[in-house]
């Protein structure tokens, strides 16, 4: 991986290596069920405060924080799986850090040691070999706002909006949202959209490339179904095909060169002469329609 002369700390977040084994990454070979539902746990409860833990914020949201990192590490385990919508509850998509909460971690030390544990979550879910998407509901903001950038894309309602309130708190996003973010819409939008803590509604963060298109309902099952709709297209076919997929374009982002090629060899591998590149080729499948 190429050095950058601003890295966390190096046990804070997993470096991406190449596949250990060509097919260990990308041997999901059972059809995913076009009927099977693309979606995050989230939707069966997703990310949920754990009402034991009402009376003490702060252990609360490290409860959430905790889950958070369970289902990651489900969805690494989901070894069929191609794509996943992350949503909110009740119309509203995450509004960031628990404030009660961040009253009783006032040390430099709690927010660094917050800082890593949500660095190690959001990288491992941002290469998880599943097509991501973001469906904004309702408002994202501070920690919300940076969650949205580790999906691969974002839809929004016509009445949501994402915003980095980050420079009001007095902090900046470090959950790995600014590098998300610039790497999403480039430095100077990311400049732009932080140091004015901009509102960014649905035709702002469609123009400048945060958002990749607004769905035509507010209405929370309404706006899940066309995102479901939005993902289908991009996951119809083998898993293994979409997961390589996603291997690949993450290498291609995080990896240097020769190592990015590497993996492309290593995956293709795989692939070439598999069962869906050999009932592709015996189907004579023309692309001119
Ligand atoms: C990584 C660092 C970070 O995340 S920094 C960013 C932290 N988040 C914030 O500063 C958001 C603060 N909240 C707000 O601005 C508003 O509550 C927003 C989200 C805009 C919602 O406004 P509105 O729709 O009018 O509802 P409301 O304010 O009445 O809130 C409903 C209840 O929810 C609560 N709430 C909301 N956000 C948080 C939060 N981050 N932490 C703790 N509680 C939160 C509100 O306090 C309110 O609770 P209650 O009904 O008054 O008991």
């Amino acid at each position: 991986m190429a050095e950058r002369a601003l890295v966390p700390p190096s046990e804070s977040v997993p470096r991406l290596t190449r596949p250990p084994s060509p097919a260990a990454d990308v041997g999901a070979s059972a059809a995913l069920s076009e009927k099977q539902s693309p979606l995050l746990p989230s939707q069966q409860g997703g990310v949920q405060p754990d009402h034991q833990n009402e009376g003490n914020p702060a252990t609360s949201q490290g409860v959430m924080m905790l889950q958070l990192l369970e289902r990651v590490i489900e969805l690494e385990n989901w070894k069929e799986g191609k794509g996943l919508i992350v949503c909110g509850a009740k119309n509203t998509f995450c509004s960031g850090s628990d404030l009660n909460a961040v009253k009783g971690l006032g040390t430099s030390q709690d927010g660094v040691e917050l800082c890593m544990f949500m660095q190690n979550t959001l990288t491992r879910f941002m290469r998880l070999p599943l097509i991501s998407v973001a469906l904004i509901q309702g408002r994202a903001m501070g920690g919300g706002a940076e969650l949205t950038t580790a999906c691969n894309f974002r839809l929004m309602t016509p009445s949501s909006e994402i915003r980095f309130v980050h420079k009001e708190m007095g902090i900046i996003p470090s959950w790995g949202g600014t590098a998300r973010l610039t790497e999403i819409i480039g430095s100077r939008q990311t400049l732009k959209v932080l140091s004015g803590a901009l509102k960014l509604d649905p035709t702002v963060a469609l123009k400048i490339g945060i958002a990749d298109e607004i769905l035509q309902s507010s209405d929370e099952d309404q706006s899940l179904q066309e995102a479901q709709r939005w993902l289908q297209q991009f996951i119809s076919g083998p898993p293994e095909v979409i997961r390589a997929l996603k291997t690949v374009v993450s290498s291609g982002k995080e990896l240097a060169l020769e190592e990015a090629l590497e993996t492309e060899r290593d995956v293709l591998s795989t692939l070439w002469g598999g069962p869906a590149n050999l009932q592709a080729i015996a189907k004579q499948i023309k692309f001119n329609k």
